[in-house]
């Protein structure tokens, strides 16, 4: 697995000398705008993506591009504070860069967050939703030509509702379908995915879960509502929304992480 000529054992090696732990319980990748989680890690410490050996920087408002480490409920963990989108130049083998590294760190969780846009109208800006299914349109990511597309999400999302339940959080389930981007849907695409069965339309994550079920990692996969997907409602869709949406909400997105690492 290289990314850049640099194996991902080698990035392990440059963390580990750089107070990194060998093994980690979990990883998190955060969505856009979602960083902030990182404030809840107890004895954090962080290194930015532009100081680690073969890995790319981040361009899209909303991730910083800062890998952390720190504990949560004793457990250690890595949460990769920016991702790597496909739309913004990167081939799909180095979006799943953070994924390698979690497989390399051992880490027997992995909690993929993001930012997406509400197709059912039953949801509200700010819902959070555990991702139960996907619809990939247009864009291949197995690595060779009618290998199946891959996923296994772990556990299942009722389990996941429960622990939200247990500290008093209500969490949507429902089926991501995953747009290249980076520019927003139609009206028109909007309708025809509801056809689909779509609950949530975003550009990122599918890629990262094929790759840690090829790996063998548990996954849970979290969308945070930031706006509803064009025409479901006269709002003119902006970036901002997704940081507004973000941190109105990041204190509810950090308590159900943190759940899901204390107890999945
Ligand atoms: O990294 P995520 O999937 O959270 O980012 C979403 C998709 C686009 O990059 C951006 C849309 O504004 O947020
Ligand atoms: O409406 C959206 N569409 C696609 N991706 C998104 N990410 C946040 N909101 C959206």
């Amino acid at each position: 697995m290289k990314s850049n000529q640099v194996s991902t054992e080698q990035i392990h090696l440059f963390l580990t000398g750089h107070g990194f732990p060998e093994k980690v319980d979990s990883a998190v990748i955060l969505g856009s705008g979602l960083g902030d989680f990182t404030e809840n890690l107890d004895e954090p410490e962080s290194i930015p993506y532009s100081e680690i050996p073969g890995f790319p920087e981040t361009s899209v408002q909303g991730h910083t591009g800062e890998l952390f480490r720190g504990r949560l409920h004793g457990k250690e963990v890595i949460a990769f504070s920016g991702r790597f989108h496909h739309y913004e130049g990167h081939p799909f083998s180095r979006t799943v860069l953070p994924v390698h590294l979690a497989h390399v760190f051992e880490a027997e969780k992995l909690i993929i967050s993001n930012a997406a846009g509400a197709i059912n109208t039953r949801f509200s800006v700010g819902d959070l939703m555990v991702i139960d299914d996907i619809i990939r349109l247009f864009h291949g990511i197995a690595a060779s030509p009618s290998e199946p597309f891959r996923y296994n999400l772990y556990p299942v999302a009722d389990r996941v509702r429960a622990l939200a339940a247990e500290i008093g959080l209500e969490v949507q389930r429902g089926t991501y379908i995953y747009l290249k981007g980076p520019n927003y849907e139609s009206k028109a695409e909007i309708r025809a995915f509801r056809t689909l069965g779509a609950d949530v339309v975003g550009m990122s994550t599918a890629p990262e879960l094929s790759e840690a079920s090829r790996l063998g990692i548990r996954t849970t996969a979290i969308s945070l509502v930031t706006n509803m997907a064009a025409g479901v409602s006269a709002k003119k869709l902006d970036h901002s929304e997704v940081k507004e949406a973000a941190e109105a909400r990041k204190e509810d997105f950090a308590r159900l992480v943190s759940v899901l690492i204390e107890k999945l």
